[in-house]
């Protein structure tokens, strides 16, 4: 099938990955991961870095713009959804310059924090359908989750189509577009306060004694495998934290220390501070 935006999953549409990096590229791997057909898809990145690894580990076809101008244009011209996976700023330029070559019913998906719908499609032909989205990196390994919000020339069957192809390797939700700066500084961003959680557990292991090594093994492990049971959305995550927390044990005073820390407080401003400077970004670029 050539044409528009089948939604039987794992369907036949013609996919585009322009500017495949971090996001981009674990977008492309989970959907890879769940059975997407390489042949159907063709990945951009601006130089050549990266692309062996990329042809390696997925199979699609990868242009280099370094090497080839065009690069863009010839991957988003058969396409029937287009993935935006440039830096912010970057990404009303690459709208400006796919315009003419996208067919009038390919979907734009960008993954980019802070630029609105408006603002990409201010930049593409009138009528292109445009979903925002703000996807996170855990999607390469099947375990993601993502805010998807539609632009009004967005048929149900193209939000369909999109949704289905982040269904494969994450949770989805449809959300207005109000939402999406909160998204971000939640699961967008949310990875990286993880890591930095391990790394702050593996530093406190090595304060009471561990070996630095044993004291990563330990935090990573931990993380991964509590990772896991959360993974099961039936079960909520304070029920887990009640199961580890025996009362007058030892749990009970490190999460007690935490509330008196006000370390809630901590991650709420911190997820506050990612929130703002992406409206900040918003401003800037418009
Ligand atoms: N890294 C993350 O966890 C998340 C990133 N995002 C969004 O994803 C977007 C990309 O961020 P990252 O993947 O982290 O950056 P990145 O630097 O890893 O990826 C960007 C890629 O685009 C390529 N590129 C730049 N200009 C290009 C052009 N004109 N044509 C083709 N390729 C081009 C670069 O060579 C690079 O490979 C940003 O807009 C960011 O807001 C959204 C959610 C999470
Ligand atoms: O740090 C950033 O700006 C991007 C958006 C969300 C995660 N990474």
């Amino acid at each position: 099938m050539t044409s528009v935006l089948s939604t039987s999953s794992l369907a036949e549409n013609r996919l585009a990955f322009l500017g495949t990096g971090s996001m981009n590229g674990a977008v492309l791997r989970g959907i890879i991961a769940a059975g997407y057909d390489p042949a159907a898809i063709v990945a951009t990145l601006r130089s050549d870095a990266k692309a062996h690894d990329l042809r390696a580990e997925t199979g699609v076809t990868v242009l280099i713009g370094e090497h080839d101008p065009e690069s863009n244009l010839k991957a988003a011209k058969d396409a029937d959804i287009v993935f935006l996976g440039v830096k912010p700023v970057g990404i009303t330029a690459l709208c400006d310059e796919i315009k003419d070559v996208l067919k009038p019913s390919a979907v734009v998906v960008s993954v980019a924090a802070a630029i609105t719908i408006d603002m990409i499609a201010a930049h593409l032909n009138p009528g292109q359908p445009v979903v925002r989205s703000m996807p996170n990196t855990p999607l390469k390994v099947g375990a993601g989750a993502v805010g998807l919000s539609a632009g009004e020339t967005v048929s149900p069957a193209a939000l369909a189509a999109v949704v289905d192809l982040f269904a494969g390797s994450g949770v989805v939700h449809v959300v207005p577009e109000s939402q999406q700066d909160a998204v971000s500084a939640v699961s967008g961003s949310g990875p990286a306060y993880v890591f930095y959680l391990v790394e702050a557990m593996a530093a406190a292991g090595v304060e009471l004694g561990l070996d630095p090594a044993l004291a990563t093994d330990l935090a990573r492990a931990t993380v991964a495998g509590a990772g896991k049971m959360l993974a099961d959305p039936q079960v909520d995550p304070s029920a887990l934290r009640q199961g580890v927390t025996s009362p007058n044990g030892t749990t009970e005073q490190a999460i007690a220390t935490f509330d008196a820390e006000g370390l809630p407080q901590v991650i709420a401003r911190g997820a506050a501070a990612a929130a703002a400077r992406a409206a900040q970004i918003t401003r800037e670029l418009a």
